[in-house]
């Protein structure tokens, strides 16, 4: 399978080291199944203080990014991208449409993607209404730029690419995937500190394991996120092991 082209647009190119450096996504970089590369405005400035921002018309405190050099940028940044196949190009913004885990299973399929990172007060809006296909929102809260929002998309979408989970993990069985929070985790020692593992963990009951952490994730998205489950249709199995937990917390 082709790699996954992700351009990124944004005047400090050096952020995105967190994405092709580290981790998951590091390694899909490594195996050529993400290909990651960035754009700055900056280099597509014809002044000696190479400017990429100016006062907004309107007054208001601030500087506006200017169209020119993020244009020249992003259409770069978009060749690139579109000479390995379909490309959607991303504005990152809290206007955007709300990113979670269905949304990244949409980007995931939708081919390759510009991702532009504004900074400052915004970006001229004859650029997004020119250039940008789509405006996506991390979560409704005001970030210093648009990189650190990037490379959470980045980084959600790369955990679906066919290979970068190693074979001994699964985004299917993620959670979120279900629709439903994680179930708690255990490792070594059996006993820390007088807190013991829950005993099913430890029967090689792979069944009663399997049924033991649905509970667990079933329960606690029905204490902490009951808006979750409400967009849940539950199986039987599902039913039955959330009346348990709930029984089980007020016998
Ligand atoms: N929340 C979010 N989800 O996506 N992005 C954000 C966010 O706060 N961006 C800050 C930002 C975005 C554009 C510009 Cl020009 C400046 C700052």
């Amino acid at each position: 399978m082709a790699a996954k082209r992700v351009a990124l647009v944004s005047i400090f190119p050096e952020m995105f080291a967190a994405l092709t450096d580290y981790g998951i996504s590091g390694r899909a970089v490594k195996d050529s199944l993400l290909e990651v590369r960035c754009w700055n405005p900056r280099d597509f400035t014809a002044d000696r203080h190479r400017t990429v921002d100016d006062r907004p018309y309107g007054g208001g405190p601030g500087m506006v990014m200017l169209a020119e050099p993020l244009s020249q940028a992003l259409m770069e940044a978009r060749n690139w991208a579109e000479e390995a196949g379909p490309t959607r190009s991303i504005y990152l913004s809290p206007q955007g449409r709300q990113l979670d885990q269905q949304g990244v299973e949409q980007l995931s399929q939708s081919g390759n993607l510009v991702l532009l990172a504004g900074r400052y007060e915004g970006v001229d809006e004859r650029i997004v209404e020119s250039l940008i296909d789509e405006e996506w929102s991390i979560g409704d809260y005001v970030l210093s730029g648009g990189e650190l929002a990037a490379m959470v998309m980045v980084d959600a979408i790369t955990r679906l690419i066919p290979g970068a989970l190693g074979h001994d993990q699964s985004a299917v069985e993620d959670s979120f995937a279900q629709g439903l929070l994680d179930c708690p985790h255990y490792t070594r020692p059996e006993d820390y500190q007088g807190q013991k593992v829950p005993e099913v963990l430890l029967s090689g009951n792979h069944e009663r394991i399997r049924r033991w952490r649905l509970k667990q994730a079933l329960g606690r998205t029905q204490q902490r996120r009951p808006d979750l489950l409400e967009k849940l249709a539950l199986t039987p199995e599902q039913s039955k092991l959330l009346q348990e937990f709930l029984q089980e917390l007020s016998p």
